[in-house]
């Protein structure tokens, strides 16, 4: 069975984070594994408070899971700190898995700093590392500094988060207020991974979702491009049919049976 490994901060609520690449990598296939950043008391309304993970901690589970099992694919979610990206750009030179997918995360729907302001120059130093970078409209609005509120804005957001040593970018378009479609750059070609906007505020998640099902998707040997609109194909779906649970934001839906059902999904 093909493997992914998700390096990322614990979700108690179970919507994003580490729970939600978990429930994704199962959903699309491959077995999953955990190394954890931080934990979060979070739930669908907020984040109440997070609790940084020893760098110590962090390196021995990224050497457990390296040095005993065959890692298909990664993807990285909050890492919080500058101290915790050093400790996994080592992991990742010393141990090389063929892809990575980096999504960005710096702040919760609710407002919450899931990495520190000061940890983004850091997180740039990840960048070369990473096979696709996966930022929404405000991240990308940081690493770049421009305002992004179109599709021309998102091409050159992506032309410039490419400039800082990425091999491709995936742009998503979630955040705007057209249609949800995603921008995805090589450095050559745009290609737009089309969207259709489901109504709902259930979309806790859904960020992390994404960047798991195309680790997960890259994992079982698909090309990249491949690897992303099937992965559009499977937030849709998981957002279409996202769960109206608690008192905020619920959680989106990761249920093979509608994905396989809705889907000419050829495995
Ligand atoms: N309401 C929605 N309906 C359909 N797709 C959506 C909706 N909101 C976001 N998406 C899609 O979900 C994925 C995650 O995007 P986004 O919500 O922007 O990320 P993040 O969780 O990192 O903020 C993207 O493919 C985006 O286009
Ligand atoms: C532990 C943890 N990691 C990441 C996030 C952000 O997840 P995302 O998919 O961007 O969803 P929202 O925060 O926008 O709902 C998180 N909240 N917690």
């Amino acid at each position: 069975m093909k493997t992914a490994l998700t390096i990322a901060g614990s979700d108690s609520g179970g919507g994003a984070g580490i729970q939600a690449d978990l429930k994704a990598f199962s959903a699309n296939g491959v077995y999953g594994m955990s190394v954890i950043t931080a934990v979060t008391a979070q739930n669908t309304v907020e984040v109440r408070s997070v609790q940084d993970i020893d760098t110590d901690i962090i390196r021995d589970q990224i050497e457990a899971v390296f040095d005993d099992i065959q890692v298909d694919a990664v993807k990285i979610g909050m890492l919080s700190k500058p101290e915790t990206i050093e400790v996994v750009i080592e992991g990742l030179k010393k141990y090389k898995p063929s892809f990575i997918v980096l999504d960005p995360v710096m702040v919760s729907k609710g407002g919450h700093h899931l990495l520190q302001p000061e940890a983004v120059e850091k997180l740039k130093e990840l960048l070369p590392l990473a096979t696709v970078i996966t930022p929404n409209i405000p991240e990308a609005e940081v690493l770049t500094g421009l305002t992004i509120t179109n599709l021309d804005d998102m091409k050159k957001a992506c032309e410039k988060i490419y400039e800082l040593g990425v091999k491709t970018v995936l742009l998503k378009g979630g955040h705007l207020n057209s249609e949800p479609n995603d921008l995805f750059y090589d450095g050559q070609t745009f290609h737009l991974i089309e969207g259709k906007r489901f109504y709902t505020k259930n979309t806790h998640g859904t960020g992390c979702t994404l960047s798991a099902a195309i680790a997960a998707n890259l994992a079982k040997g698909m090309s990249l491009l491949d690897a992303v609109q099937k992965a559009k194909c499977y937030i849709s779906v998981a957002i279409e049919h996202s769960l109206d649970l608690g008192h905020g934001h619920g959680p989106t839906h990761h249920f093979y049976q509608l994905y396989k059902k809705e889907l000419a999904f050829n495995e």
